[in-house]
């Protein structure tokens, strides 16, 4: 509900509300000119003096006005012709043209009515209300994937338009609604919908026959300073009963020009005080600093609108993929998938032909638009749940525990929870049991216990279809093939070869860049980003099944690099570790943000064993600023299968790599790297104090042998890799 509100006032509104902002965000410049360019009066000027000034160069003159940015304008009538000039108070004299500029009247009549008269003050109104319901969406939504307000300028993840959207969406975001909220102000002030009390003194004539006395003699005069100044009118000479007006920011009052008297006066109500103020915060005329901030804030807005565009044609591609659904409402079976891959829809999609041949009603939609309310009629609810970097929610599920949690009361639908997972991490199917964990707590019926499917498993899928069947009566056959993911063709230019000696063939796999079209650039899709330690896809010739390897380069260093070892009869290593250059192989990308280093300067603690170096030496040649990076690598030897042996010896000497320890398995002390990082507990625990990270990469008994290791070293100081994970400073990257 909250995307579509987002959403549908965006592709509406966009280009009136990119009008309004752009129009606006330039008419903000002017006030912040104004300021520079007009001669202040000093503080102590009074308005008598600045009078007698300006009326000695101008005799015919009838008004001065002191606009909120300070300029001093003036007013006169002269040999039957009407002249004005901006006004230097210091000396009384002309400083430049008081008419506004050409493109200022252009804009403001572009930025109040589309140059359509009254039609086009509710046209850009209806804008305004269109730009705080997307800004408030808006907010709500970013609040939303940063799993709560309370992580608003968390760091965001994810292709670049998203990024792009949110983080200009959290800038911009007060200004915007300031700006929207003013506007509507002004526009029912325009329309006679707020009270008028400006309160207009009563009406008053001068003292009949009595001569007038000169300005510096009307006490009110001498004594209000021109900082005070709104508006000062002059009694017509050719009228003897008119009088002096003077408008200032406390009120009006009419000035008896004989005895300098104030025959009448009136204080601005409520109404017209607030709206006084709403001016100024919308147009920030006496506020310039305030106007180009939220000038600023306006600029953003067709930045925000194409990047809105950009993701809402890259979700209307994945959600063509669930074509045919039931309409939510009346959905009585509603199946929910959190997905990262893509390879999750594949068997929702089966799922839901399944229930449909079975004359089901079935609404498939995403996890992450789940509010129980839209699903009037669901008798139950299924959800397909894939887990990423360590347990964790595909990123467009995240929050939606806190949402399940935070819900007012259980869906009365039962549910049941099929988790996507892969036994080789250490936290299999981590997501899927968490939702059913929060699921149990707030009571929500279940009507199936937890299953798993262990990647991607077509027997795992078609077991838990049975027993879905089972609990529904129905007779339901799931047979699913996974999809092959598209692949691009990678080709090899260069390879270099380890481990022979020691018996672990391993190479350092270099393909060449795949040309991007525009659309992969602007969407990030494919090899158009990437970084080290996200992963790379290959589906070896024979096999329908991918494999997965960590990249050891970003697209910045122009090349996609892996670190592969021949496992004895491994397919896809086997036909890796044989290429040669030239020869091409069907890849593609995965990403994986949650191993990356922390933004920041902090130490980086990289450990890793044999190929698991990949990612960790990316990261080292990715460190152009230097941050401190300790490395503890272990191989079986020094001359046989110590990767990036010429590399780890430039990048120290450029001081992109701080140390280099190295373990060694098949030499003398026979070392493994938990054995160095023993040796070297003092120096880890200070760079541990220092805020260091640390980042593991390699097999499954390495990496569990270096949390023990540290576990060991950690329990003195209360300290844990657990605790370290939770501040986001341990990171695992395990095969
Ligand atoms: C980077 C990455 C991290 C993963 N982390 C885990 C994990 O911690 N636990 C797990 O059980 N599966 C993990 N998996 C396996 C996926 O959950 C599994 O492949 C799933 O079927 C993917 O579904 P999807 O394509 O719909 O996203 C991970 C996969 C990748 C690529």
């Amino acid at each position: 509900m909250l995307r579509l509100t987002h959403r549908w006032p965006g592709l509406i509104a966009a280009l009136l509300v990119i009008v309004v902002s752009l129009s606006g965000a330039a008419l903000s410049v002017f006030p912040a000119l104004d300021h520079l360019s007009a001669p202040q009066a000093s503080a102590n000027l009074t308005v008598a003096a600045l009078t007698q000034q300006v009326a000695a160069n101008h005799p015919g003159l009838e008004q001065i006005r002191r606009t909120p940015s300070g300029q001093i304008e003036a007013y006169w009538f002269k040999a039957g012709a009407p002249g004005a000039a901006v006004i230097d108070p210091a000396t009384g004299k002309d400083a430049g043209s008081a008419d506004p500029s050409r493109v200022e009247l252009w804009l403001t009549d572009l930025h109040r009515s589309l140059f359509l008269g009254n039609a086009g003050r509710w046209i850009t109104a209806a804008g305004a209300v269109a730009m705080l319901v997307l800004t408030l969406s808006g907010a709500a939504l970013v609040a939303r994937r940063m799993g709560g307000w309370r992580r608003w300028f968390g760091p965001t993840r994810g292709p670049w338009p998203g990024r792009i959207h949110v983080e200009l969406a959290r800038f911009a975001v007060g200004g915007l609604v300031l700006s929207s909220l003013t506007a509507l102000w002004l526009t029912a002030l325009t329309f006679s919908m707020i009270p008028d009390d400006s309160a207009l003194p009563s009406f008053a004539s001068a003292t009949p026959g009595v001569t007038a006395l000169p300005v510096a003699q009307i006490p009110i005069l001498a004594s209000t300073k021109v900082s005070a100044l709104e508006k000062l009118s002059l009694p017509s000479p050719s009228d003897p009963t008119d009088v002096y007006t003077l408008k200032t920011d406390g009120g009006t009052a009419l000035v008896d020009p004989g005895t300098g008297k104030v025959l009448s006066s009136a204080t601005p109500g409520i109404w017209t005080r607030i709206s006084n103020i709403i001016m100024l915060l919308h147009t920030g005329r006496g506020a310039s600093v305030l106007g180009l901030i939220l000038g600023l804030m306006a600029l953003n807005v067709p930045t925000l609108a194409l990047t809105g565009v950009v993701q809402w044609l890259a979700q209307r591609g994945k959600a063509s993929r669930i074509k045919g659904n039931t309409a939510a409402g009346s959905a009585e079976t509603v199946v929910l998938v959190a997905s990262e891959g893509g390879t999750s829809w594949g068997f929702a999609r089966t799922l839901r032909d399944a229930l449909k041949a079975q004359r089901q009603g079935v609404h498939v939609a995403p996890l992450s638009q789940f509010d129980p309310k839209r699903y009037s009629h669901a008798k139950r609810f299924i959800i397909l749940a894939a887990t990423y970097g360590e347990g964790a929610p595909p990123s467009a599920a995240r929050g939606v525990i806190e949402r399940i949690r935070a819900l007012p009361a259980a869906p009365h639908a039962p549910l049941t929870i099929l988790g996507f997972g892969d036994r080789s991490f250490p936290q299999f199917c981590g997501f899927a049991q968490d939702l059913a964990r929060a699921a149990q707590d707030i009571g929500w019926p279940e009507f199936l216990p937890l299953a798993t499917v262990d990647r991607q498993s077509p027997q795992d899928f078609a077991r838990w279809g049975h027993d879905l069947g089972a609990a529904l009566g129905l007779p339901l056959e799931l047979s699913h093939l996974p999809e092959v993911p598209r692949t691009e063709a990678l080709r090899l230019i260069q390879r270099r070869d380890y481990g022979k000696a020691v018996g672990a063939p391993t190479a350092i796999l270099r393909f060449a860049l795949p040309p991007r079209s525009l659309w992969q650039r602007l969407t990030s899709q494919g090899f158009a980003r990437f970084e080290a330690g996200d992963l790379l896809g290959i589906v070896p010739q024979g096999s329908t099944v991918p494999r997965f390897y960590s990249l050891a380069s970003s697209r910045a260093d122009g090349f996609i690099e892996i670190c592969v070892r021949q496992h004895e009869g491994g397919l896809c290593s086997g036909q890796l570790t044989t290429m040669t250059s030239g020869e091409s192989v069907a890849a593609f990308l995965r990403r994986n943000p949650d191993f990356r280093p922390a933004p920041g300067r902090a130490p980086v603690i990289l450990i890793g064993a044999g190929t698991g170096i990949g990612p960790l030496a990316g990261f080292v040649r990715a460190n152009h600023k230097r941050r401190p990076m300790h490395l503890f690598f272990g191989a079986r030897t020094p001359t046989s299968d110590l990767l990036y042996d010429e590399e780890l010896l430039n990048w120290q000497s450029a001081g992109q790599l701080a140390t280099l320890t190295t373990a060694y398995s098949r030499q003398e002390p026979h070392h493994y790297v938990q054995d160095s990082l023993k040796i070297n507990a003092g120096r880890i625990l200070q760079l541990l104090t220092g805020g260091a990270q640390i980042m593991v990469c390699g097999g499954r008994e390495m990496a569990a042998g270096v949390r023990e290791t540290l576990a060991e070293m950690l329990s003195a100081s209360g300290q844990s890799p657990a605790t370290l994970k939770a501040e986001g400073r341990y990171a695992e990257d395990v095969y």
